[in-house]
């Protein structure tokens, strides 16, 4: 296909999705059935255009004078990726499969500079209903962190320290894909591989190394939350809502698989894949407790945890860089419901925390209502808790580490927070609670 023709099938994807309020990847899997000719280049240019469309959706609505398919690629190309008005006429040509010609009015309005004056929601790309959440924990900052929200992730990959030493993992990595690794300055196990415009990301599930089980992957922001939570070798640690075992994964290196992690989620669907990641990570101290119909799998380790981990259901607000279409779909009725789930989650960890134990909550999203405020509720209600300061938790990391992560994580009031501007990585929010009675 032409490049023109891609245009015009990025805005069919983007008014399905817009008219049917169709999930983006079913609404692109959709056209490529529809249009078997196209090959695999050109639907992933379409799906690049197609997400990058919907990152930049209300700055690129506001540029192109619209929030039709059309209107939204004219913004973004002016916008976004830097085109004239004589390069947007190449590609919107009207000839053979090119979208139609600029018209005069669309001329004027890729002329104009309509964001100069835009509310932030605009500028940040986001919907809203939710600008006054945003600019409750971004105050100032809050079109900064939003766009920082809306650029492409790189890929993270967690090395396995049960089975691999970083630089080695890093040399096998490089020479599976040709390219090697960054590693940001925030953790020595961290390997990051930058988007490369254009191309797609490397398969890195059929590398040596991850097959292996010498690396995961694995946000950084991620790493480091689990990191933050504390475990230590020896330990009796609950993932109560382990899902398919990122951070029981991480846990388990952290113990160096000593002591004991009871991975557990409502859900036996989303713990499934466990099983096979323990395997090939080379894991040996985890026990999965997978939920029963009318049996409670918990019962035995009521009040004996030394650290009891919640990472908790949320709207994951954070990871919108990955999955830019999530920020479109969320609704005000989700974000009730999450908090209603993180109350009772936390209400439910209480229980298998011993004295002296310690909670460690976790959010992928960067909003106070999931972070702070479940925390400030749960600490009011449960005296015998007590919060860890967030600047100990830090500090408790750093001394294995290097003295830098201060500037990057935010220190709220009872938790701390990591964003894509501040940590570049995904938004999480962690907060370490101890029981003292
Ligand atoms: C953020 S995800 C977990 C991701 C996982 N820890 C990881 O690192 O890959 C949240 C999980 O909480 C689970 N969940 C929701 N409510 C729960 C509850 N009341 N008890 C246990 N798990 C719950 C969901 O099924 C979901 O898998």
């Amino acid at each position: 296909m032409i490049p023109a023709a891609r245009i015009s099938a990025a805005i069919e994807v983007l008014d399905d999705i817009a008219t049917r309020r169709r999930p983006a990847p079913d609404a692109l899997k959709d056209w490529g059935l529809a249009h078997r000719f196209a090959g695999s280049k050109d639907r992933r240019a379409i799906g690049d255009l197609v997400f990058d469309a919907l990152r930049h959706k209300n700055s690129s609505a506001a540029v192109g004078g619209g929030d039709d398919g059309r209107s939204i690629l004219l913004g973004l190309f002016r916008r976004h990726r830097g085109l004239d008005i004589a390069a947007i006429e190449k590609l919107f040509s009207g000839e053979r499969f090119a979208p139609a010609p600029l018209t005069d009015d669309e001329r004027a309005v890729l002329s104009a500079d309509p964001l100069a004056g835009a509310p932030d929601f605009v500028r940040g790309d986001y919907p809203e209903w939710i600008a006054p959440n945003f600019a409750r924990v971004f105050g100032d900052n809050v079109v900064a962190e939003m766009q920082a929200l809306a650029t492409p992730a790189p890929l993270d990959l967690r090395v396995n320290t049960l089975k691999a030493e970083a630089d080695h993992a890093a040399s096998e990595l490089t020479a599976a894909i040709g390219r090697a690794p960054e590693r940001p300055a925030l953790s020595t196990l961290c390997l990051r591989l930058p988007l490369e415009p254009g191309s797609a990301e490397p398969h890195i599930a059929s590398t040596e190394p991850f097959l292996k089980g010498h690396i995961e992957i694995q946000d950084l922001g991620s790493q480091l939350a689990a990191e933050f939570a504390g475990a230590r070798p020896g330990q009796q640690v609950l993932d109560l809502c382990a899902g398919g075992g990122g951070k029981t994964l991480a846990l388990a290196a952290a113990m160096q698989n000593h002591g004991q992690i009871f991975a557990h989620d409502s859900d036996r669907r989303r713990l499934a894949p466990i099983h096979d990641r323990l395997a090939r990570a080379g894991v040996r101290n985890v026990q999965v407790r997978t939920p029963r119909p009318n049996s409670d799998v918990l019962d035995d380790l009521e009040h004996r945890m030394d650290l009891v981990l919640v990472d908790a259901p949320c709207t994951g607000t954070g990871t919108w860089r990955r999955n830019p279409d999530a920020k479109w779909r969320i609704r005000p009725g989700s974000l009730a419901e999450r908090n209603k789930d993180q109350a009772l989650v936390l209400e439910t960890a209480a229980r298998y925390v011993k004295t002296g134990g310690r909670l460690a909550y976790i959010t992928c999203s960067v909003l106070e209502e999931e972070n702070t405020d479940q925390i400030a509720a749960f600490l009011k209600s449960h005296p015998g808790f007590q919060m860890v300061p967030p600047q100990k938790v830090v500090e408790a990391y750093e001394q294995e580490s290097m003295n830098i992560l201060g500037p990057a994580v935010r220190l709220l009031s009872n938790g701390l927070l990591m964003t894509p501007l501040a940590s570049g990585t995904d938004g999480f929010f962690v907060s370490v609670l101890t029981r003292t009675t």
